[in-house]
């Protein structure tokens, strides 16, 4: 056992869940990354944050990339005596596009390699980890795998089927965040049957579009599940998909929202005024180390 004394990167691509109708199951990785390094230090606790997050995450023990670190760390049995954090970040937070999936695989990642641990924590079980810590595998898949996910729960274990995909996207950002937490909050316990059965032939029939259908995105993309439900909390996004989608485009609420998602190019009219817009490619990789 050991602990590497140079600096470890880990890069993250951004993720977006649901893409409609596979709530809590599809996940598409997309090129926009975070960046994080750490390493090894004497003593102490140092965290470095840029961009999205800087000034409103903590800066302690409590930060969502150590806590997962330490997750990491707890199960390899291993730590450095201290640790070096530094954090630049891309994609937004409470938006929609998985940050929380990019800093717990970002730090369970960083941790192993600074550990070399690959041989005790190997993908699934990191992925089974990472799954734990965010509540549902659906971001934390692609993050960690790259390209088009379709993952569940089976009891409380994580599963994944990773498939190549390409389409182009383009993401609409509103300037304020809506927490997952709050998101879910919104939704019901139960739901009526004819609607479940609805999603589950838009979901399908979404693999499908995805991989080699794109005539059928706008159909594919359709939901019964959350994103009504959700609505009142994103008012303006759930607006934009609408009108999006009545004129043919597949637009969909990102994960957990306010951003939205279509599978498109050539719409940035409707970008409302203050928000930001991304043309996106899908990610194939997934998180990498260096
Ligand atoms: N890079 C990061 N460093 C530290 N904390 C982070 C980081 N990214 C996300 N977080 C924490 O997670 C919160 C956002 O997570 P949340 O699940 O609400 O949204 P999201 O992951 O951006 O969206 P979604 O899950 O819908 O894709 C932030 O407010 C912050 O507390
Ligand atoms: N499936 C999750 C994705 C956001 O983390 C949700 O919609 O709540």
């Amino acid at each position: 056992m050991s602990v590497l004394q140079t600096p470890v990167t880990v890069r993250v691509p951004a993720t977006s869940a649901n893409l409609g109708p596979g709530f809590d199951t599809l996940g598409l990785a997309l090129d926009l990354y975070d960046e994080i390094t750490v390493e090894a230090v004497p003593s102490g606790l140092h965290i470095d944050v840029t961009g999205a997050g800087a000034g409103e995450v903590p800066l302690d023990e409590t930060h969502l990339v150590v806590r997962s670190m330490q997750a990491a760390f707890d199960l390899l049995g291993e730590k450095p005596a201290g640790l070096r954090l530094t954090c630049r970040n891309v994609v937004p937070h409470g938006r929609g596009l998985g940050s929380s999936a990019a800093a717990i695989v970002g730090g369970l990642l960083a941790a192993r390699a600074l550990v070399e641990g690959e041989d005790r924590l190997d993908d699934a079980a990191l992925f089974q980890l990472a799954t734990d810590l965010e509540g549902h595998p659906d971001n934390v898949a692609p993050a960690l795998f790259g390209g088009l996910t379709i993952s569940w729960v089976d009891g409380a274990a994580a599963a994944v089927e990773r498939l190549d995909c390409q389409v182009p996207v383009t993401v609409f950002v509103p300037p304020t965040a809506v927490s997952t937490a709050e998101a879910r909050g919104l939704l019901p316990a139960t739901v009526p049957h004819g609607d479940a059965v609805f999603n589950a032939g838009r979901a399908a029939l979404l693999v499908a579009a995805l991989l080699h259908a794109p005539e059928r995105l706008i159909s594919a993309t359709e939901d019964r599940l959350h994103q009504s439900y959700r609505s009142a909390a994103m008012p303006e996004s759930y607006r934009l998909v609408r009108s999006l989608r009545v004129e043919g485009v597949p637009a969909v609420i990102s994960g957990a929202g306010p951003t939205v998602l279509a599978f498109a190019r050539g719409i940035d009219d409707a970008c409302p005024e203050g928000w930001a817009l991304h043309h996106l490619d899908v990610d194939a990789g997934g998180a990498t180390v260096r």
